[in-house]
């Protein structure tokens, strides 16, 4: 059959970047179709305008502690026009390695416009109709708008319209204490802002609950307000809108923010035309990425699954493993790290260890070492946190971590979960003196310490030092 392209991305953002990027650098002829901004939500509207706000809110945080290794700072002096250009100058700063100029260097054919899937091979955009053997669908996520009632009659945020945001909110209430929640709750509050978070559950409720509950601690000192329940009504009146828990209570503010997680788009291309199945909440997929109809994948924040740009990346490349090289490639997230970049920052990656209690009941091993005892963290006075590991055995199934850049301190167990390395090599590593790291060793050391110490080398040490006695 003459088809007009070898593979047909829809969708610019992380995994659709990846996938139309990667195919393009193999040879093949690749349409990468984005109907809005590429990069996507996480140069637009997420990762990189969150970060950049955490940054502005870290150095006003700074600011404002109580004297610390001596030193006193000046009280800070926050100007939003100034925050909002410094968000503004992090996304122009990275647009150029998500550009048209770039994607098409690498070869591939960028189209910006919507596209719409016509037929189990074509797609229609912009008036033409490409056709190609294999299409990846990656359309990402938008904010989920919850139906309570009155809700529609307020003005209210979401991570869209959250970093335009031209003045500081008097009195931001966040509806949800997950990732986007607490990640904006503290910086807003940093920032000068009173916030309220209203959440009926635990917050960062997929994390480490010792985890969370250190983060809520902390902010609760800063100054944020928690209240447990369900949003179960808005209303507005006189420059406030209040938010009226299922518990009856009310919570007023200047702003609201909806931050209760994220609805796939699936929506208004094809997709139900075409017979693609669809779950819960998104594309149904198998672990190959592959729909229903197996020449169309669907990858990143459009499928059911875990919702993370470093996610997107990885579906992306297992696609083009798929396309370009004919191999299949399975996705296997038994070692996903995540991290949430709340001060502390709380990382995670492989089980945490509710989820490895459920698991492996009392086989479970959990290895837990504070910060307070790490000496980097105490020369710098920050010893808040901890390295939880799960072990089954000696072999890893999982790490939590809180403190201090803890999402840096991942990456060895993505190799020790993985088994590309073990709790006894990383015992056995030499870790430069004073860091962080150093935790790691630590307490992976101590899944080997009683085998170490136990009693057949101290029999074997005994003997040596007999026969030396002798001579
Ligand atoms: C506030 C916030 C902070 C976040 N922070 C982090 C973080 O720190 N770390 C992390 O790992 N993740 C983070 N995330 C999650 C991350 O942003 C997403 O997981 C990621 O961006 C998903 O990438 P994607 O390519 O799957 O989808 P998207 O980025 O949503 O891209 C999909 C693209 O498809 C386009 N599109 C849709 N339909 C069509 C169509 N019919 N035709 C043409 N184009 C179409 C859209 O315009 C969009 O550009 C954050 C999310 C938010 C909201
Ligand atoms: N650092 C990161 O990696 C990062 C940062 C931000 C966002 N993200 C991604 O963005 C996505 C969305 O994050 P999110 O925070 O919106 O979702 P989330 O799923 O993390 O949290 C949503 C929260 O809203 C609460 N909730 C639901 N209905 C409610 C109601 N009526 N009233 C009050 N609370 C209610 C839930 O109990 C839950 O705790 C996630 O997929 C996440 O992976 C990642």
């Amino acid at each position: 059959m003459n088809y007009t392209h070898d593979v047909i991305v829809i969708g610019g953002g992380a995994a659709g970047l990846t996938a139309a990027g990667g195919c393009a650098l193999f040879g093949l002829k690749a349409a990468l179709i984005e109907g809005h901004k590429m990069g996507g939500e996480c140069l637009n509207n997420g990762c990189v305008p969150s970060k950049a706000l955490i940054a502005s809110a870290r150095r006003a945080a700074e600011a404002r502690e109580e004297k610390r290794a001596g030193v006193q700072l000046a009280a800070p002096v926050v100007d939003w026009s100034g925050v909002h250009k410094h968000v503004h100058d992090a996304i122009a700063h990275i647009e150029p390695h998500d550009s048209v100029e770039r994607f098409e260097e690498m070869g591939c054919e960028v189209i910006q416009d919507w596209a719409k899937i016509t037929g189990p091979k074509e797609v229609t955009v912009g008036g033409r109709k490409l056709t190609a053997p294999r299409i990846v669908i990656a359309t990402g996520s938008g904010p989920l708008v919850p139906p309570i009632p009155g809700l529609d009659g307020v003005p209210y945020l979401t991570n869209e319209n959250l970093f335009d945001l031209t003045a500081q909110p008097d009195h931001l209430v966040i509806i949800g204490g997950g990732v986007i929640g607490m990640e904006m709750a503290q910086s807003f509050r940093r920032l000068g802002s009173e916030v309220t978070v209203i959440e009926p559950g635990n917050v960062l409720g997929r994390d480490d609950r010792d985890s969370a509950a250190i983060v809520k601690s902390v902010m609760e000192d800063e100054g944020v307000r928690f209240v447990q329940g369900k949003a179960a009504k808005v209303t507005s009146g006189e420059g406030a809108i209040t938010v009226t828990t299922d518990g009856g209570e009310d919570v007023s503010g200047s702003h609201l923010l909806i931050a209760v997680g994220r609805k796939a788009r699936t929506e208004g291309y094809g997709l139900e035309e075409l017979g693609i199945a669809l779950g819960k909440n998104g594309i149904k997929v198998d672990q190959r990425r592959r729909t229903n109809l197996k020449h169309i994948y669907a990858i990143g924040d459009c499928r059911e699954g875990p919702r993370l740009t470093h996610v997107s990346g990885y579906e992306g490349s297992n696609v083009v493993l798929e396309i370009a090289l004919g191999l299949p490639a399975k996705a296997d997230f038994k070692a996903l790290p995540w991290c949430t970049y709340t001060e502390p920052e709380v990382a995670q990656i492989g089980m945490t260890e509710q989820e490895a209690r459920e698991k492996l009941g009392d086989k479970l091993t959990v290895v837990t070492e504070g910060f307070d005892h790490n000496e980097r963290a105490i020369a710098e006075g920050l010893t808040k946190g901890h390295l939880k590991v799960m072990l089954k055995g000696k072999k890893v199934v999982g790490a939590s971590i809180c403190g201090v850049n803890a999402g840096e301190l991942l990456l060895p167990f993505t190799q020790m979960i993985t088994g590309k390395s073990g709790t006894f090599d990383m015992g056995g590593a030499i870790i430069s003196y004073p860091t962080r790291s150093e935790i790691t060793k630590a307490a992976t050391f101590a899944a080997w310490e009683p085998t170490v110490f136990g009693a057949w080398p101290k029999r074997w040490v005994a003997f040596l030092a007999k026969i030396r006695r002798m001579f």
